[in-house]
Parts: C-alpha cells; structure tokens; sequence
C-alpha cells in the first residue's frame, strides 16, 4: 500500500533538513508544500506573525490545539524561553506519529509534550495531569467548529489568566464564523485580525489574536 501525504512530508524531512535545526525543518516542509504536495499546515507566510506573536508573549506555557504533522509545534518549539513548556494535542494516531519524528528530528522533545487524544477529554485534565496553572499561549488549529467549544472549556476549566493570549489559524479560510463572534463581541476579549493568505495559495487567510481579559 502506498504512503500518506504525512509520511511523505516526514520522509521529505529526513532527506532536506539537518536533526536538531528546527529552521531547516520548517524550510523542508515550507518547500515539499510548496514545490510538491499542499499541506494544511500554517505555512510560512502566517508562520511569521505566528512567530512574532510567540516573541511577544514569550510563554512559559503554551497549548496547541491539532498538532497534524508538527510544523506550528516546531515553529512555536523553537522561540520558547529556556525552561519553557509546549502542551500540544492530536487525535489522529497516524498524525501524532509524524508529528512525533518531526518534534524529535528538530531536536525539540525536551520542551514539546505531544499528547494523544481529544481535546474535549484532556483538556479538563490539564491541571492534575500536567501540573497545568494556566496557559500564557494558546494557538487554535483543529477542526474549526471546535475553537469556540474548546475556548469555552478552557475558561470554565481556569486555564486562562488575565492576558492569556489565543491565537487563531483560518478565521477567514476555511472559517471559524461562530468563534470570530465569540472572541469579536465578548467583553472579555480584546480581539485582532492579522490578514494574510491560506498557506502556500494566493486566497486570503487570517490569524486572530484575542486577549483574555479575566
Ligand atoms: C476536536 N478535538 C481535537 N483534539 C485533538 N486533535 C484534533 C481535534 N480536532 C482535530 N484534531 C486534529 O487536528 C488536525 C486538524 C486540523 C484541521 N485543519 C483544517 O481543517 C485546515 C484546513 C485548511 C484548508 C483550507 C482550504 C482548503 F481548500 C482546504 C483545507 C487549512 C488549514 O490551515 C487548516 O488548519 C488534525 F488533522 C486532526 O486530527
Ligand atoms: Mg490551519
């Protein structure tokens, strides 16, 4: 039987990247997407005002809803302070065991924790399991009529601190309409888009930015 695009996308990894340069990771990726099979990753032209925005709040904790095959988590792996933590969560085993050799070829497993299963079940485990306070960064990129379900979670489960930032992949395309109200109309966020493009294509795309206000 033949490969899937995941595997494809890890193979090319191996052979254009250097272990332990999660740059050279990204750039293998960005070019197998580019010049050889799209991937719903983020891409890198988002990529870099996800970049700026992990810059700015400079986690000790952060959350990543839908790992797929790793590319945000090395992105976001990468810029974290020493000491730092990345909790990100994957459903799909196939997914999580791309993703896992792609974490580990850019030589961030000391500060990526890649855990298995639905975001619906584990996150309200986050605090016994994974000694969870609250999470300074949360970026939102799984199935989109879960970010407004799954940001309600997290603020019923005291996950988000005053000034806890959500950042949210393809609020334009595919859309993430009833989240965009949510963050857009609650008194209890201070919501901002960032126009740019869906990864590797021309149409337009979007990452927001919220603030948890408490
Ligand atoms: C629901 N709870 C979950 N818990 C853990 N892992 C999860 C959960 N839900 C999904 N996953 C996991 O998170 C990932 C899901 C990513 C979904 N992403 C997209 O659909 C997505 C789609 C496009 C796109 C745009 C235009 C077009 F023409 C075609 C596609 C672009 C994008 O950037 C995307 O992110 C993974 F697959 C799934 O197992
Ligand atoms: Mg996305």
């Amino acid at each position: 039987t033949g490969s899937t695009r995941p595997q494809r996308l890890l193979k090319a990894v191996q052979k254009n990247a250097s272990r332990g340069d999660p740059q050279s990771v990204i750039s293998a990726i960005d070019r197998f997407c580019h010049s050889s099979e799209w991937a719903m990753n983020v891409g890198d032209e988002k990529g870099v005002i996800l970049d700026s925005v992990v810059c700015e709040v400079s986690p000790g904790c952060a959350l990543e809803l839908g790992t797929y095959c790793g590319y945000s988590t090395v992105r976001i792996g990468r810029l974290l302070p020493p000491g730092a933590k990345l909790i990100t969560l994957e459903f799909n085993p196939d997914y999580a065991k791309v993703a896992r050799q792609v974490i580990d070829f850019a030589g961030l497993q000391e500060k990526v924790l890649l855990v298995e299963g639905p975001s619906g079940d584990l996150i309200p485990k986050m605090k016994e399991q994974y000694g969870i306070t609250t999470f300074d960064l949360v970026f939102l990129d799984h199935w989109k009529d879960r970010y407004l379900p799954d940001t309600k979670l997290l603020e019923e489960c005291g996950l988000l601190r005053k000034g806890s930032i959500l950042l949210a992949d393809n609020v334009i395309c595919p859309g993430t309409p009833d989240y965009l109200a949510y963050v857009r109309s609650s008194p209890r966020y201070e919501s901002k888009y960032f126009k740019s493009h869906l990864e590797y294509t021309k149409v337009e795309d979007g990452l927001e930015k919220s603030i948890f206000l408490g």
